[in-house]
């Protein structure tokens, strides 16, 4: 496995078009809106079926975005709740920075270290041909692996500090998968707020 240099800038990977700046937000800011999300947002518990077993998502969930249009992806359904005041406001600064415009923002609540993100990509049709996904990291830090679709024993990591911005685009979907493993010492819990563009057909 090889780490990633968590420095400002391109990660540069094959095939890949990924951002980062590890001071999106400052610590300050980073902590008071970890404690802000973890209270306020309305958590969900999703079951996801994997060989014929259902099984609680081993995580919390939660979507914004236009309501009343419902997102589905690896077979679950989630319903949209309208944009808070805090999220839009962070929403555009994200779209400041990166020059795109997003719709949607789906939240994942990881509540310590046994708590995960499978391999995939974000490859649904609904987030058009290239998506571009942004990936605003906060609480306790909890590394995130890449590895290419045609060589998946090639696995890079990169330790997604609080306040930090991972940005995905181009083709980086069609050629790379990523995980959020678990992480068993890990007592903290984590939030990741991935903004996306969803095409609703
Ligand atoms: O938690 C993360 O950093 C990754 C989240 C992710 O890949 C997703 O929600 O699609
Ligand atoms: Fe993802």
């Amino acid at each position: 496995m090889t780490e990633l240099s968590p420095l400002e800038g391109k990660i540069e990977l094959p095939q890949a078009e990924l951002d980062y700046w590890p001071h999106f937000l400052s610590e300050t800011e980073a902590a008071e809106l970890y404690t802000q999300l973890l209270l306020e947002v309305p958590w969900q518990s999703d079951r996801i079926q994997v060989f014929g077993q259902w099984y609680d998502q081993p995580r919390l969930t939660a979507l914004y975005g236009e309501e009343g249009k419902p997102y589905t992806y690896s077979g679950i359904t989630m319903n949209p709740h309208n944009f808070t005041r805090e999220l839009k406001t962070l929403k555009d600064r994200i779209e400041k920075q990166t020059g795109d415009s997003f719709s949607s923002c789906l939240l994942n609540n990881y509540r310590n270290g046994s708590d995960s993100n499978g391999w995939h990509a974000d490859d649904e049709k609904e987030l058009g041909q290239n998506p571009v996904i942004a990936s605003l990291s906060l609480g306790h830090p909890r590394f995130f692996h890449l590895r290419p679709k045609n060589d998946k024993k090639n696995t890079y990591k990169l330790l997604l500090q609080p306040g930090s911005l991972l940005v995905m685009r181009g083709r980086t979907q069609h050629h790379w998968q990523h995980q959020l493993p678990k992480s068993k010492k890990v007592k903290e819990g984590r939030i990741n707020l991935t903004f996306r563009q969803i095409n609703h057909k």
